[in-house]
């Protein structure tokens, strides 16, 4: 070799770092013959993460550590397996990889948990796989594999539009300080989509769905351009919310307990059954969070700040 050659270096391994998500608004259309439902939602990134490593091997194999990591599949299933599977088919690679996903985000808890670990293992393959596809490839192949997967490869504060995957960065300042009220029991997004079904179709026709334009949703888009929390607060919407609320009953407690503690809004996130609350400031989030812990109406407790960035690589070796 000169010293003039080009030395292609290969990582062994690799390390992603993907976060969760919170809607700040989710307003959700009629059901389409597909099965899915148009939406208009806000997403923002929290600083709530997955960390997956990525590390060169004859099998494709995943492994989970972490809080609720034994409610995840290890099988092909698994979320991350098969980003690496449809990554592997899209690229025409024939190579194996030993994943392992360190989970920080609830399982099934409405935050994208498996969605960023999916947006992770496409991020850390293609790095190890040095496949070649374009960040535009692999959006296209986010979004085959969910429709908040696209979201969590890209971080920040989006609009969301189509099956949620269709993305608009929203420009905004400063810094949100959230409480969440995690449950040990989850709920399926399709499940909680299927139950606003069922209570659209008992209300009057006056009351059915009309997906509004992104412009309805101006108080939100201000509060975020203005960085105010109290707007941001009084602005935050999710449709999917009595649905939810509807197979958990439960869910009640934690968004009465975050009225009472002062927050500035709280909402169920995404399908739930997590909740969100808006805090004033860090300290006061973490207020949110121990009112939480003393009224014992969640099992497990996080503070977290957004946005943050998407899924990122954070260490090659
Ligand atoms: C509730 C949210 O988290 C809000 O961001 C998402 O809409 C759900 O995203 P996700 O879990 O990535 O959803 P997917 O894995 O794509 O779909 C799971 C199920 O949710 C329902 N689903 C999802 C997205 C959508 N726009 N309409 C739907 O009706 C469908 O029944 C689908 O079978
Ligand atoms: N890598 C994974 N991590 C978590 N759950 C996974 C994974 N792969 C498959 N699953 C399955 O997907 C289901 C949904 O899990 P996930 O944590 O993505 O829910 P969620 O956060 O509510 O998703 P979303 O907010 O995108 O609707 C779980 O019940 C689990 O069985």
């Amino acid at each position: 070799m000169t010293l003039s050659s080009v030395e292609v270096v290969t990582s062994r391994e690799v390390r992603v770092r993907a976060p969760g998500k919170v809607n700040l608004s989710l307003h959700v259309g009629p059901v389409q013959p597909d099965g899915y439902h148009p939406l208009m939602t806000v997403f923002q990134a929290v600083s709530v993460f997955e960390e997956v490593v990525a590390r060169a091997s004859d099998e494709r194999v995943v492994t989970v550590s972490g809080p609720q990591s034994d409610l995840v599949p290890t099988d092909s299933s698994n979320l991350a397996l098969r980003a690496v599977e449809l990554l592997a088919r899209a690229s025409g690679v024939d190579e194996g990889v030993r994943l392992h996903i360190d989970k920080g985000v609830p399982v099934a808890g409405g935050m994208a948990g498996g969605s960023a670990d999916a947006a992770a293992a496409l991020l850390a393959c293609d790095a190890l796989w040095q496949t070649g596809l374009s960040r535009a490839d692999l959006v296209d192949l986010a979004a085959e594999l969910g429709s908040d997967v696209p979201f969590v490869l890209q971080g920040h504060t989006a609009v969301g539009q189509g099956r949620g995957h269709v993305l608009t960065p929203v420009l905004g300042r400063g810094e949100f300080h959230w409480a969440f009220a995690v449950q040990d029991r989850g709920l399926s997004a399709g499940a909680v989509y299927g139950a606003l079904d069922e209570l659209r179709a008992g209300a009057p026709d006056d009351e059915l769905a009309v997906l509004p334009d992104l412009d309805d949703d101006v108080p939100l888009l201000q509060a975020l351009r203005a960085g105010d929390p109290r707007a941001l607060g009084a602005a935050l919407h999710n449709d999917l919310q009595p649905a939810a609320l509807e197979l958990d009953p439960g869910l009640a407690q934690p968004l009465a307990v975050a009225q009472d503690a002062g927050a500035l809004g709280v909402v169920v996130s995404g399908s739930g059954p997590t909740v969100a609350a808006l805090g004033r400031s860090r300290q006061h989030a973490l207020v949110l969070a121990a009112a939480f812990t003393a009224a014992g109406v969640a099992d497990r407790v996080l503070t977290a700040t957004g946005p943050v960035a998407g899924a990122r690589v954070v260490a090659t070796d």
